[in-house]
């Protein structure tokens, strides 16, 4: 579905189809399609396994390995089974087992290190490779560089994270962003039997990254390890689209009949707001409980905690809430990554039992550290520039400090003489 996504997005074909013959695997082919799925245009890839079983077509998805009657407008084959068995030239080591060859970790590593490919792209599909592997050792207990992957599920799994590297420095976007991932519930039967959905490579994979998962009604499993692996590594940040502007949608099918569009969705766009020279955009989660039944001990306490705790602000607004009750809104701003911990301590040190929280767009003017000499001592500021010029903001502490110092008033040190209330 990601090459299927980042195909429809306008990468080429023929490019993307001649940089992967440069990791001379063998035994299978590519299909495109055209398809339609709730009526959206959508493209389908299709890696189909040639050499082991005849005839068997090998689906992405691989529950499913008839086609649903998709209409099919379109549809390319690509054949890369006549290509020479280099594996065996560079001496890996297929074992054969329960009547199915493996290829180890290692194996893998070194077909992607010994081809041809881009030094990106052999760099970016070894560290989602390693992702999957580091995963599946984990849950198997096994060593990472002996983990085997099932011949039918390796080769397809290198088509699509090799083909997504490919893809992605075909592409060369700025910055991935993606969504909360969405898998399904259930069980599903794979090479290890009946696994609960999310599945545990899935919940590995997650744990060492910073993807957000969520569960939607979906009877099934709608995130491999694979895809997992992928946006795991593609991914800077999980949760709304960030502000942009749409240049193009890309569209990728997967093959089961879900009662969801089962589609990946790629938005292509340019940020809504650049940076500038002197200003700088980032998201900030704000979060917000009204409080009606906390004392104002416990108020004061909390915002101390919060932010020594590292929010990057905490603030209370008097509100007028239901039963005619006079109550405080408290407001957290802090850093996406520090909601768990700011959850935890709105919980434990306020009497809430709720807390909404929204990610908002922030732009922030760029600034660096900076002293003054006063007639009182150094004091610290905060150095901004703006369009024609600087502007220095003192430290409150710093003037805190010397005002303590000297046995000056904060308005005698925040007003020293020299100051220029001008632009610099
Ligand atoms: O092949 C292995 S070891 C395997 C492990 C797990 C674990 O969660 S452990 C799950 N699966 C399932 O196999 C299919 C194929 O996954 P790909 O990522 O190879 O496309 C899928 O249903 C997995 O959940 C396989
Ligand atoms: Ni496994």
């Amino acid at each position: 579905m990601t090459l299927g996504a980042l195909i429809d997005l306008g990468a080429d074909k023929e490019q993307f189809l001649a940089e992967l013959k440069k990791l001379n695997l063998e035994g299978y082919k590519i299909a495109f399609e055209t398809t339609q799925r709730n009526a959206i245009t959508a493209t389908h890839v299709n890696v189909i396994l040639t050499e082991q079983e005849e005839d068997h077509t090998h689906s992405h998805d691989r529950e499913h390995m008839h086609d649903h009657g998709h209409e099919h407008d379109h549809s390319e084959m690509h054949d890369h089974e006549h290509m020479h068995d280099h594996n065996h030239d560079h001496g890996y080591t297929h074992t054969h087992a329960h009547g199915h060859f493996h290829r180890s970790f290692r194996d893998i590593r070194r077909m992607i290190q010994d081809s041809s490919l881009e030094e990106e792209v052999k760099d970016l599909s070894l560290r989602i490779f390693t992702r999957v592997a580091q995963a599946e050792a984990k849950v198997h207990h096994k060593d990472v560089e002996e983990v085997q992957f099932h011949e039918v599920g390796a080769v397809d799994s290198i088509v699509d994270i090799v083909g997504s590297a490919i893809l992605i420095h075909m592409l060369q976007p700025d910055r991935i962003c993606a969504s909360v991932v969405q898998d399904g519930h259930g069980f599903i039967h794979c090479q290890h039997g009946m696994l609960s959905v999310p599945v545990p490579a899935v919940c590995e994979i997650f744990s060492a990254s910073n993807a957000v998962i969520h569960q939607i009604d979906v009877d099934t499993e709608l995130v491999t390890p694979t895809g997992a692996a992928i946006i795991s590594e593609l991914a800077e940040s999980f949760g709304t689209m960030p502000s942009m502007k749409i240049e193009k949608m890309g569209w990728g099918a997967g093959t089961k009949v879900l009662k969801i569009p089962n589609l990946l969705k790629v938005t292509l766009g340019y940020e809504a707001q650049e940076s500038s020279d002197y200003t700088q955009t980032d998201e900030i989660m704000v979060m917000q409980s009204n409080l009606d039944d906390c004392t104002g001990e416990m108020l004061g306490e909390a915002m101390e905690v919060l932010l020594e705790h590292g929010a990057l602000d905490v603030f209370y607004t008097p509100i007028y809430m239901k039963k005619n009750r006079p109550a405080w809104c408290l407001t957290v701003l802090a850093r996406p990554e520090d909601v768990p911990e700011m959850e935890k301590l709105m919980f434990e040190h306020t009497t809430t039992i709720g807390i909404r929280r929204y990610l908002s767009q922030r732009t922030i003017l760029k600034r660096e550290k900076s002293s003054v000499q006063t007639p009182y001592g150094e004091l610290q500021v905060k150095r901004v520039k703006l369009e024609d010029g600087y502007r220095e903001y003192p430290e409150y502490e710093s003037a805190k400090r010397l005002a303590v110092e000297t046995g000056k008033s904060l308005w005698e040190i925040l007003n020293h003489e020299g100051k220029s209330g001008e632009l610099v």
